[in-house]
């Protein structure tokens, strides 16, 4: 063979020798990178491991935080907040009510005509608006001017069968799904902001007080007779249909939790023992912290960009508005340690809360074959476009650890109460049935996360027990428990009773 044709075949062998080492090192690189997000997964996976073991010391932990928040203001993270709501409704409230619902995204309006035991909710009519963004971080004026104009023009709205008796006002429910310090059972100081709202202006103010000035700023003639909380709005609303209600859990962009507390098991309460022998408590479990958590580096670093950085700790583990953002944390590291999306990190991957809970259980729902929902939602939301399906099933699994971790820990947190209440065990032949009210949109939205929380509870009681305990969703039993509780509280009712 010639020189010109030896060394072309030369080179031809180094050209192919050397493309074969360019796939090699791709390879190589790839299945390098690869293994590197995937050790990052199982990290993760490991770090936020929630065996029954662990929910049990979880649960535990909230059961002695509970009795420390009882025993003295300020002995524990659980705020344990008196609600003076010391007889829920009987089913006798009867008149129209509006009931207001300030959630840490909606905000909904609400009348009910309500007849009695015979008629029960004759009547009732809602609106639901998204609260502007910019209200939540601006002025105490602002949003309760948005709020009593939203409350007039539904007021305006008012139809057949809709009419306060001649001569009366129109009385209000007001659901206010923040920590407040009451003061009566229609009277309360905000004592600070949680999820998205920081309205420096508002702290410490009554929120009844606040409302009113923009109510009479319109000339709206509206009288708040109850200030209560979703999670005590819910309470009411499951025992208006339920005798057996004993705790409202709620899980929708925070999270909370309310129960009904023997009057003489709160040493702190040295108000007049009511006559029911009971109160409701709002207990702000959001802000429960415990040395059991399975907080992950993820967590910390949500919870230092955070408006309120070292508070509601449980809160942004399992909570809607967090959840999502806790998946884009995870890929964002993979992106950035392991190229888990290619060369260049993502730049949307890097903006905070723009994966939004609603789009992770999308994904995490998505039974597709080629799992299409995951591709749009990386493409549209994300701008991740030609993700292979490897990796989109890296995405649900992802998903799947964030959710499962959340439903977990909620069950344990409901275990810790009923622990409380003396309700985790059942005497010999004791027929005594505990309903815990559960409302917000992760649960009755987010079917992986529900289905978790409900099995893991079962888990945690055994199959004795759980035979005694169920979970009931109470669709917007906050506003209904609101109105509810107005009614309970009507300036008329004494006029009436006399
Ligand atoms: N499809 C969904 N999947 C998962 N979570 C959802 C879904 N829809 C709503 N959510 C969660 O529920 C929250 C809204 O809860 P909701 O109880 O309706 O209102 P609020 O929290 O204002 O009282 C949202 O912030 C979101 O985190
Ligand atoms: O209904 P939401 O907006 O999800 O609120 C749930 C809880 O969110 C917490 O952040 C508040 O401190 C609680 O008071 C409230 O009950």
């Amino acid at each position: 063979m010639g020189k010109v044709a030896v060394g072309a075949a030369v080179v031809c062998a180094a050209a192919v020798c050397a493309a074969a080492a360019l796939v090699v090192r791709h390879r190589m690189k790839s299945s390098g990178r690869w293994a590197r997000a995937m050790a990052i997964l199982r990290e993760f996976e490991d770090k936020s491991g929630t065996p029954i073991g662990k929910l049990r010391q979880v649960a535990d932990a909230m059961t002695v935080e509970m009795h420390a928040g009882l025993a003295s203001e300020g002995g524990s993270k659980l705020k344990m907040l008196i609600s003076y709501v010391d007889n829920l409704p009987t089913g006798d409230e009867q008149g129209l009510f509006y009931a207001l619902d300030l959630g840490g995204t909606n905000f909904r309006v609400l009348r009910i005509q309500l007849g009695g035991k015979e008629k029960r909710v004759v009547k009732q009519e809602f609106d639901e608006v998204s609260i502007p963004p910019n209200l939540m971080t601006g002025t105490s004026e602002a949003l309760f001017d948005f709020i009593a104009e939203t409350l007039a023009k539904f007021v305006d709205t008012e139809g057949e069968g809709f009419h306060p008796a001649p001569g009366r006002q129109r009385e209000l429910g007001f659901t206010f799904s923040f920590p407040v310090w009451q003061t009566s059972i229609a009277s309360g100081t905000l004592i600070k902001w949680t999820k998205g709202f920081n309205i420096e202006d508002a702290v410490e103010q009554d929120v009844v007080g606040e409302l009113t000035k923009s109510v009479e700023k319109i000339g709206l003639d509206m009288r708040v007779t109850a200030l209560v909380n979703d999670t005590i709005g819910t309470l009411a609303g499951g025992r208006y249909h339920n005798q057996d209600v004993i705790a409202a859990v709620i899980l929708g962009t925070g999270t909370n939790a309310a129960y009904v507390e023997r009057a003489h098991a709160i040493p702190k309460w040295h108000g007049l023992l009511p006559k029911s022998g009971e109160m409701v408590i709002n207990m702000e479990w959001g802000n429960f912290r415990s040395s059991h958590l399975p907080l992950t580096e993820y967590d910390q670093a949500l919870d230092a960009e955070s408006l309120n950085p070292g508070d509601q700790i449980f809160e942004k583990i399992i909570s809607g508005m967090y959840l999502g953002d806790i998946v884009r944390r995870v890929l964002c590291k993979m992106a950035e340690e392991a190229s888990f999306f290619g060369d260049v990190v993502p730049p949307k991957l890097k903006v905070p809360f723009i994966l939004r809970t609603p789009d992770m259980s999308a994904m995490h729902h998505d039974t597709s074959s080629d799992l299409r929902v995951v591709g749009s939602k990386l493409k549209d939301i994300l701008e991740i476009s030609n993700t292979s399906l490897k990796m989109r099933k890296v995405v649900v699994a992802l998903c799947d650890i964030v959710a499962t971790r959340a439903a977990r820990l909620s069950a344990a947190g409901i275990m810790g109460v009923l622990k409380k209440l003396g309700r985790d065990t059942v005497k010999e032949g004791e027929k005594q049935k505990s309903v815990v009210a559960l409302d917000g949109g992760l649960y009755e939205h987010y079917t992986e996360f529900r289905t978790s929380m409900e099995s893991t509870l079962k888990e945690l009681l055994g199959d004795e027990v759980a035979e005694h305990i169920s979970v009931e969703h109470s669709n917007d039993g906050s506003g209904i428990g609101a109105a509810l509780l107005a009614a309970s509280h009507s300036q008329y009712l004494e006029v009436e009773e006399s």
